[in-house]
């Protein structure tokens, strides 16, 4: 955020904070949801890590109950223990006006876990982020291709998508920067993708099978009962007709007692809705009226031409034998709507004797069939052709969806609709979806936690590894200067050869071992050596010198080494005098022999003074100083010759 903005910040977020809670009291879950998040981002942005985790934190858990009331299962926490909760928190307010649709649910949360996990990729926010923008698409999807009918649940949000899909491109823009050049996060982002994309599929496929399936469950509820009643009118209208028919054995009209007795065993044993069954004379006067209630007394003796002046037509072609008729709905004598059947009735002469008149009470079939139902469950009303003939059930939270069924009552159709009601709706819906989405996105997480942290581990190791090797080569390298300079502690550079220390330790260890000679050389004029010819050639001739002085002492037994200088000495363990002057001499020769020039031609040569110790106190600088004294009497007597100090005292 740029410096200017993000010193605005800091005095706002109070201001935006209150507009949050203000927009929750007021407007709902979601709007202040978005507006928290919004929040959260901009102080993120702006550097106030902790005000954003607190932001999102709120927004987090004010989504949760939401979240859990649509994956919890029905036998833990039934649908109708939300609503009750609803209600008591806001008594006007139903389940789906306080939490946002599942997509949307789903999407806020992640978009407020970014915040919560300081936009960290290794805990797994950049899948959190893909995660809202895949249930952002989902939603447009929905939008795009919705179902065929109206969804009991809308999936996602409906005017509050576009600031979701603000929100979701805004938290992208802020942390891309900190996600970039990560390769690791793609390899674990694109297959965790792909996995919250088929189980956004998998919820599609459920979700359009669960609503669809309630809505064809309700239809079918309602059709079955529809087609129940419909039967049982039928059913009625046949044994009415065997009624009418069974006065043929007469030869007379029916008498008051035996209209009573065949009635009351059809009307006690089914006709429920019946107002009553009626004889009707030719004249159209009611003669007979079964049961003898008050109402039905009352309309004992009317002529129903005059009482039913609309249904003339019918009541006569009835009488006067055409066959069954009908009134349509009709405002009975006793009262409330009806529909009224006549059946012509004839003796066994075949002469007619009047019809037979079934009431059917509209309110009383209303009842019979509201009888087998629930009233919590769907709001149902009846229509007939300009009215409403009967309603039942809660007319309250009704549901989306409005079947609609036709009954045919002989003649007479009348239409009843099924409104089921949003709770009964929702505490049949199955929660399968919900779960499976949730698990969906679980399982993409630890998915992309496990592919983060592989890879991870995996660039930690190359790390270790590398910096391993390195420190390996670090310790050759100082093994090696170290071994370096131990050898050179012990050693001369120049020839290789061991130089005064190493050499006088060595002699010093075989003190116990007498006879042991010591040889000392020194090339004569070398120093003109040097003069004349120049360092170069004389570090050459020094390195001669070693050379054939280490193979002449290896020959006897002994080992040579550079004294200092143009000095050299050799040890011969185990060598008696004697021996020892002939190595000496040997070297001497085979220096000689090697030709090695001084500028006048001359060849090089050496002098050396040997020194036997035979045993007794061993002191090995007396034994150097007799060496060197030997060697500088051969020096003095003319160079190029061995001489023998004195024998050491044994
Ligand atoms: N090129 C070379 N010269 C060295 C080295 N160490 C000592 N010298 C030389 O050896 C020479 C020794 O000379 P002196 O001690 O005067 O003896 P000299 O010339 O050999 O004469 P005498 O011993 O009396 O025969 C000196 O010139 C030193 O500089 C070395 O490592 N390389």
């Amino acid at each position: 955020m740029p410096q200017p903005l993000a010193r605005f910040a800091g005095p706002l977020l109070p201001v935006f904070g209150t507009a949050a809670v203000t927009a929750l009291l007021w407007a709902g879950t979601a709007p202040a949801a978005l507006f928290g998040i919004a929040l959260a981002q901009w102080a993120a942005a702006s550097g106030r890590t902790k005000t954003a985790q607190g932001f999102s934190a709120l927004v987090f858990i004010a989504l949760l109950p939401g979240f859990f009331s649509y994956v919890t299962p029905e036998a833990l926490i039934s649908t109708g223990q939300w609503l009750a909760a609803v209600s008591a928190v806001a008594p006007e307010a139903a389940l789906t006006q306080v939490r946002p649709p599942l997509l949307a649910t789903l999407a806020l949360m992640l978009l407020a876990l970014i915040p919560l996990l300081r936009q960290r990729a290794r805990l797994g926010a950049p899948l959190l982020l893909a995660g809202a923008g895949l249930l952002v698409a989902a939603q447009l999807a929905c939008r795009l291709w919705p179902l065929p009918i109206a969804p009991l649940l809308a999936p996602g949000f409906g005017v509050w998508l576009a600031p979701l899909a603000g929100l979701t491109l805004s938290q992208l823009l802020l942390a891309r920067a900190r996600w970039q050049g990560k390769p690791r996060l793609n390899r674990a982002l694109v297959p965790a993708s792909a996995l919250l994309c088929a189980a956004l599929v998998l919820w599609q496929y459920q979700y359009r099978h669960v609503e669809t399936r309630l809505h064809d469950a309700t239809r079918q509820e309602g059709d079955v009962l529809a087609g129940r009643l419909a039967d049982d009118v039928h059913r009625q209208l046949d044994a009415m007709r065997r009624f009418a028919h069974a006065w043929q054995l007469l030869h007379t009209s029916p008498s008051a007692r035996q209209w009573r007795r065949q009635a009351a065993r059809l009307y006690d044993d089914d006709f429920r809705y019946l107002v009553n069954i009626a004889f009707i004379h030719p004249d159209s006067r009611i003669i007979h009226v079964y049961p003898h209630s008050r109402l039905n007394t009352s309309v004992r003796g009317q002529h129903l031409f005059a009482a039913q002046p609309q249904s003339r037509p019918v009541i006569e072609a009835a009488l006067s034998g055409r066959g069954q008729t009908s009134t349509g709905i009709i405002e009975l004598l006793q009262g409330g709507p009806g529909i009224i059947y006549y059946l012509p009735m004839r003796d066994a002469d075949d002469t007619l004797t009047g019809a037979a008149a079934m009431v059917i009470s509209l309110p009383l079939l209303a009842d019979t069939l509201f009888d087998a139902l629930r009233p919590d469950r769907a709001l149902w009303t009846w229509h007939g052709p300009r009215r409403v003939l009967a309603r039942f059930g809660s007319p309250s939270r009704p549901g989306p969806w409005r079947h609609r069924y036709r009954l045919d009552l002989s003649g007479q159709t009348l239409e009843i609709v099924q409104r089921p009601l949003r709770d009964y709706l929702l505490a049949r819906r199955s929660r399968l979806p919900a779960i499976t989405l949730t698990i969906g996105l679980v399982l993409a997480y630890l998915l992309y936690m496990v592919l983060y942290t592989l890879r991870r581990l995996g660039e930690q190791n190359v790390a270790f590894q590398r910096s391993n090797a390195q420190l390996q080569e670090e310790i050759d390298e100082r093994r090696r200067l170290q071994q370096a300079v131990e050898w050179l502690a012990h050693h001369d550079e120049l020839t290789g050869l061991a130089n005064r220390r190493r050499f006088l330790e060595q002699v010093d260890s075989l003190r116990d071992a007498p006879p042991l000679s010591l040889v000392l050389c020194d090339i004569d004029h070398f120093k003109r050596v040097n003069d004349q010819l120049g360092h170069l050639t004389g570090d050459e001739y020094l390195k001669a010198v070693a050379g054939i002085g280490q193979a002449v002492m290896a020959e006897y037994g002994g080992f040579f080494a550079r004294y200092g200088g143009e000095e050299f000495i050799g040890c011969l363990p185990g060598a008696h005098h004697a021996r020892a002057c002939h190595a000496a001499d040997t070297l001497r020769q085979r220096l000689f022999q090697r030709a090695l020039r001084q500028a006048d031609g001359s060849r090089v040569s050496l002098s050396a003074g040997v020194v036997t110790y035979r045993g007794g106190r061993f002191d090995l600088p007396h034994m150097m100083q007799a060496a060197d004294d030997a060697l500088y009497r051969a020096k003095r007597q003319g160079r190029n010759r061995t001489e023998s100090a004195a024998p050491l005292a044994e």
